[in-house]
């Protein structure tokens, strides 16, 4: 392992401007906000999806001098709806762990299922599954549970901590549930008004 800092520097996009923040080696940050303040488009920019400004750095690597699969590679984003390409689930998971898929709730055999099967929070969880084997150097997570059912969301966000903590991924971690978050986060900001602030308090998450 071979943890990594994840920061933004000046970073601008949509309504957010100056945003400058520092995730540290495993550290996870959750990003809440009203529907339509600009969590997705955050993320989206900082894996290099969508335009914006600024600067974000994996260690001393900038994002603006790394080619953007490269970048999209180490600075993984999970999105709210996952992209599928191939017909057969497998074909999108060559390395992942029969552990990880037994965790999730999956039997192996679902390798071999056809994509159009899957129900939404099947292909959620899968979508995790298979950003995580990839082996990134940081995640950004766009609700990562929000398909799935109560007890479901338990094991996925106790899986989805273990790993963040065990491999040193900064992460940050779109989340609407003041639950979650004060389960799973380090630190809390909020996008109000266009600006990204900081939830001081823990007792003010829940
Ligand atoms: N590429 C784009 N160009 C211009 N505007 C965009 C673009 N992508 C998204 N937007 C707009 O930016 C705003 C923020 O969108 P975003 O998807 O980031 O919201 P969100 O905070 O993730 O909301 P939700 O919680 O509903 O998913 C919305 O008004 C959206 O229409």
């Amino acid at each position: 392992m071979c943890p990594h800092s994840l920061s933004l520097e000046r970073f601008a996009v949509g309504e957010l401007s100056d945003v400058d923040l520092n995730l540290s080696p495993g550290e996870i940050l959750c990003l809440s906000g009203a529907s339509g303040s600009g969590k997705s488009r955050l993320l989206r920019a900082l894996a290099d999806l969508d335009p914006h400004a600024g600067e974000a750095w994996l260690d001393e690597r900038a994002q603006s001098m790394t080619p953007a699969h490269e970048w999209r590679a180490r600075v993984m984003l999970v999105p709210a709806e996952s992209h599928w390409w191939a017909d057969r689930v497998g074909d999108h998971l060559p390395r992942v762990a029969p552990a990880d898929l037994e965790t999730l709730g999956f039997t192996p055999d679902v390798l071999d299922w056809q994509v159009s099967r899957l129900s939404s929070g099947e292909k959620q969880r899968l979508a995790l599954l298979r950003a995580v084997a990839r082996e990134p150097e940081a995640l950004l997570l766009d609700e990562p549970t929000a398909n799935l059912d109560e007890a479901t969301i338990r094991r996925v966000e106790a899986w989805l901590v273990e790993r963040i903590r065990a491999r040193g991924w900064p992460t940050l971690w779109v989340a609407h549930d003041t639950g979650q978050i004060a389960r799973v986060a380090d630190r809390h900001w909020c996008i109000r008004d266009g600006q990204l602030v900081a939830e001081e308090e823990a007792s003010a998450w829940t």
